[in-house]
């Protein structure tokens, strides 16, 4: 029998993910030993309150209302509190005390990751976070390992289980985005107060973890260009189907060049989307999150799997802890974050990429001319047009779907406010991109 130097690790929170990464070290603490070189001692598990309920049994004797005394003590400190605040706190103080530190917590990485990855740097420590983006999806250690030898040049990701949810639900079974966002909380997918998630909170948290990670650059949160899925329709997810679109929440991060200055640099973005149907992501359904990425030598991949629950999301913060676990057996400093490519994070308006504007116009000559006038004035290349037959006379408009080539943010919005304010348009009643063509 090997006698191995023990690694005291502490855990900070014990709710869905923390209670379930408990009782997978207690179960296979051995087994993992075996492969770190090191013994893995769960020593401790902060909690607020001692006496609540758990969804797995973790021994009482390891429970402690302490976190500080606990931290203070450990090898390798796993924050599974969420929210900013202690969790910022006890991260810094875990660094700063040696310790090397995990986390699934995305908000606080996107709010405060520029700072704590300079401490880890600073002290020599590790910061690891694979359950932070797509739960138990390998995506962080993908890029920041398999991928550090390439060039991202585009990230498109359905990195939110309870908007795909919904969303696939309207497409699949035509039913209301309330209907359904009321059975995702029923079934324990949203939160109670879902707004991080339908607003598209979560997912720019993510997006902006990935386009950081990606570009080696700083991504701060504020630089994420958001819309959430509240105004999609379930006649606009029916209309895009028919066209041969899924409509899904993406977050999109890649190198741009900004139309006016030839500046180079990276943007960050979430919003509804068509994707077409035989696209990959089209096919990722219920829950699931997926990330589909282009890389220069390496082509397309796609990163496919369970984006959350508790045992699930426990997986990717055991390998963090087998990671964090032989470094220390190997010793040396960690391997610090790279943001040395230190692009520009551009707005929106630099982005260039296609629309389906859904546009409701008086049905009579001239019209359809007038409209494509407008379009040209503002560069913007009408790539094709479809009008939605009305049975005669039934009304004195037609709907008008106009697909465009490629055409920047800008030029976009300058056409969509120059047809909101045109007679011959009634009603532009939809402005949705379109990715992944
Ligand atoms: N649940 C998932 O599927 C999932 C997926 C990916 C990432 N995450 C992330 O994992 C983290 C944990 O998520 P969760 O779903 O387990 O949340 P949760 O709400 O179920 O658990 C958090 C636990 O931390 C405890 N806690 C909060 N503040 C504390 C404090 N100061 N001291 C001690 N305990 C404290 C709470 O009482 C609760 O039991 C979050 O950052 C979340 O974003 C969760
Ligand atoms: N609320 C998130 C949990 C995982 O981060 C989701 O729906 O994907
Ligand atoms: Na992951």
């Amino acid at each position: 029998m090997i006698e191995y130097r023990n690694l005291r690790i502490a855990l900070l929170g014990a709710g869905s993910v923390g209670a379930q990464v408990a009782s997978l070290l207690l179960e296979h603490g051995a087994e993992l030993s075996e492969r770190v070189g090191a013994g893995l001692e769960l020593v401790g598990v902060a909690v607020r309150d001692l006496d609540a309920p758990r969804s797995a049994e973790i021994p009482p004797h390891l429970l402690t209302t302490d976190a500080r005394s606990l931290i203070l003590g450990a090898d390798i400190v796993i924050e599974l509190m969420g929210g900013l605040e202690p969790a910022r706190e006890y991260l810094e103080l875990a660094l700063n005390s040696g310790a090397d530190v995990i986390t699934a917590n995305k908000a606080l990485l996107a709010t405060y990751g520029p700072e704590l990855f300079e401490i880890a740097e600073q002290v020599g420590a590790q910061l690891y976070y694979e359950a932070a983006v797509g739960g138990a999806i390998p995506i962080i250690r993908p890029l920041r390992d398999s991928l550090a030898g390439d060039r991202v040049l585009r990230i498109l990701g359905i990195v939110n289980g309870t908007t795909n949810y919904i969303l696939d639900r309207m497409d699949t079974e035509g039913d209301s985005l309330e209907e359904v966002l009321a059975d995702a909380q029923r079934l324990g997918y949203a939160e109670a107060d879902p707004t991080a998630d339908v607003e598209g909170y979560d997912a720019a948290q993510k997006a902006a973890i990935l386009a950081s990670l990606a570009f080696h650059t700083t991504v701060p949160l504020e630089a994420v260009y958001r819309e959430g899925i509240l105004a999609i329709t379930t006649e606009q997810v029916a209309a895009a189907r028919k066209a041969g679109f899924v409509v899904k929440l993406l977050a999109v991060c890649e190198r741009v060049v900004d139309p006016e200055s030839g500046v180079e640099g990276v943007s960050a973005r979430v919003h509804p989307a068509l994707v077409p149907i035989d696209h990959p992501l089209a096919a990722v359904h219920g829950a699931n999150n997926a990330v589909f990425l282009e890389a220069e030598a390496a082509g397309s991949l796609m990163f496919y799997g369970a984006g959350a629950g508790g045992m699930q999301t426990a997986s990717a913060v055991l390998g963090d802890v087998v990671s964090a676990a032989r470094r220390h057996v190997i010793g040396g400093p960690g391997v610090a974050e790279s943001t040395q490519a230190n692009l520009p994070v551009l707005p929106i308006s630099s982005v260039r990429t296609r629309y389906r504007i859904t546009l409701e116009v008086a049905d009579k000559p001239g019209v359809l001319a007038a409209i494509a006038t407008l379009f040209a004035e503002h560069g913007v290349s009408v790539e094709a047009v479809q009008q939605d037959a009305r049975p005669d006379g039934a009304s004195p408009t037609a709907t008008l779907v106009i697909g465009t080539h490629e055409a920047t943010e800008a030029a976009l919005a300058a056409t969509v406010s120059a047809l909101e304010s045109t007679d011959v348009v009634s009603a532009v009643s939809s402005v949705l991109r379109v990715e992944g063509l």
